[in-house]
């Protein structure tokens, strides 16, 4: 129990069968129970091989589970009504009886004379009829049998009560001879018109007639379960027992209108029709951000190995071997042209006149870099033909057909997140050579490289790519799933720059 513990519903007990296909018995009542927002507890006394077209088979519940699971109940949880359904036999109703005087609960306990299923089983041995009549019925506070059950309490041949008045007359004499306090007799099975259930109580000695309209319908699976499991609820919040009764027959009216479709017989009623669906909202996902960050933070540790490679760093130094870095230079001039084409890509996949003008000016940016390539190579007698005529490596033609695949097969956010690694981590390792002490400027034949990823004009790029994904995922709110989907580009595609620097490294 936690400090705010709500005020606990009443408990309400139901000792009946199970049914398999979920629309009488046991299953009916808890379903009632919980709809009439109180506490259900069962006691099963048999269990059923039922669907909504038969009772296929039936398996009794020793006497003994049957006391066991009464005397757990009622010797831990305060229960305020009990009822019982399907009894099966004579073991089964003296198991019940006699836990029921043994724990004495002094509480109404409402009968429901479950004899045959509404689909043709028997629910309760010809030879236990008289147990019930004999000994379960004097324990009872209300008694709710329908038309033939009513004649075979009463001992009356079958159809002699047809009319409201063989019901008001069937009602006192169960009342009287069995010392029932309250009688509903239910007329479902009375042909045509309203359907009128009569209530006859004992202490003022009155009959009540119940009218309420006939819904035709064929989900009426469990009516007489649900019925008195209702009537139970409501005793247990303390109603007088007529109103008991009228809500109950309500409840059980209206959830016959409510019924859907299920099997191929006679359907269950819907017990929760008055039951609005679960009001807790499904979860939401907070949207990391800023988002890159988050993208950075979650590359298990890819991000920092790339931009503190030591291809860079070596350069930074001044120390990184020409061939090496003529190799980089030719590889990253081939890159550079599928670079400018995926901000093409992107280009086309943008819906403003200012995303599409910002994504084509970082093609004219990937020209302006190339062509500072070209200016370093022809320093070191490197020709714009030979570096035309470059073979393309494997760590290149992997790297960029992996962006240009996520931009043709996903959307705008997917391929600016794989093209993101590249634009923001020449960014950052150029500003962190420009930042490190032992960065040599003066003299280092790379450092024209890296100071054009640290000026202004780059910088104002990253800025720029950087907040379009951010506007991209704070607009779309994306998924769980999603956001594992973007975090998996990313780090692929850090992965894939790593490669092509030590690609360079090897040679
Ligand atoms: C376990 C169990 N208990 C009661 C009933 C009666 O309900 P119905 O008369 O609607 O078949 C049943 N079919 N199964």
């Amino acid at each position: 129990m936690s400090v705010n513990s709500p005020a606990s519903p009443p408990a309400v007990l139901t000792i009946a069968g199970s049914d398999s296909g979920g629309g009488a018995g046991i299953q009916a009542d808890l379903k009632t129970f919980m709809a009439h927002a109180t506490y259900g507890l069962s006691a099963v006394v048999a269990l059923t091989a039922q669907n909504t077209q038969s009772v296929q088979s039936v398996f009794a519940v020793p006497p003994s589970m049957i006391s066991e699971q009464l005397d757990a109940v009622f010797s831990d949880i305060s229960i305020k009504a009990a009822k019982t359904g399907m009894l099966m036999d004579c073991a089964t109703i003296e198991a019940v009886v006699n836990a029921w005087k043994r724990n004495a609960p002094g509480i109404p306990l409402v009968v429901d004379p479950v004899m045959v299923a509404t689909s043709g089983g028997r629910l309760l041995k010809e030879d236990a009829i008289d147990a019930l009549r004999q000994k379960l019925l004097p324990l009872a506070t209300l008694v709710t049998p329908n038309l033939r059950e009513a004649e075979v309490l009463l001992d009356m041949p079958e159809h002699s009560i047809e009319t409201i008045e063989e019901m008001q007359v069937a009602g006192r004499e169960i009342g009287q001879r069995f010392g029932v306090p309250v009688v509903v007799v239910k007329g479902g099975h009375l042909a045509n018109g309203p359907i009128v259930d009569v209530v006859f109580e004992s202490k003022s000695q009155e009959t009540t007639c119940i009218e309420n309209p006939r819904v035709a319908s064929t989900s009426t699976h469990g009516t007489g379960c649900t019925l008195s499991a209702a009537i139970a609820a409501n005793l247990a919040k303390d109603m007088a027992p007529l109103d008991a009764v009228r809500y109950a027959i309500k409840y059980v009216n209206q959830a016959i209108q409510a019924a859907y479709p299920v099997g191929h017989g006679h359907g269950p009623v819907n017990h929760a029709y008055a039951l609005t669906s679960l009001a807790i909202p499904p979860p939401t996902v907070q949207t990391p951000y800023p988002f890159t960050a988050y993208l950075k933070a979650h590359s298990n540790g890819l991000w920092d190995k790339y931009i503190r490679h030591a291809f860079v760093r070596q350069a930074g130094t001044g120390t990184l071997r020409r061939p090496a870095f003529i190799y980089y230079l030719k590889q990253d001039y081939i890159y550079l042209k599928h670079y400018a084409r995926t901000n093409a890509l992107a280009a086309f996949k943008s819906d403003t006149m200012r995303e599409i003008g910002g994504m084509a000016d970082i093609a004219l940016g990937c020209a302006r870099e190339s062509e500072l390539h070209v200016k370093m190579c022809s320093d070191w007698g490197i020709s714009r033909e030979e570096m035309e005529n470059e073979q393309e490596s494997w760590a290149s033609v992997a790297y960029t057909r992996y962006i240009l695949d996520k931009g043709t097969s996903s959307d705008l956010l997917e391929l600016l997140v794989a093209m993101y690694p590249c634009l923001l981590g020449y960014g950052e390792a150029a500003v962190c050579q420009a930042e490190d002490p032992e960065t040599v400027t003066e003299g280092n034949e790379y450092w024209p490289w890296i100071s054009n990823y640290a000026d202004a004009h780059f910088q104002d790029a990253v800025r720029k790519g950087r907040q379009q994904i951010e506007d991209l995922v704070q607009q779309e709110q994306p998924s769980q799933a999603r956001l594992n989907r973007l975090l998996k580009t990313f780090v692929d595609t850090t992965a894939l720059e790593i490669k092509f620097w030590d690609s360079a490294l090897e040679v």
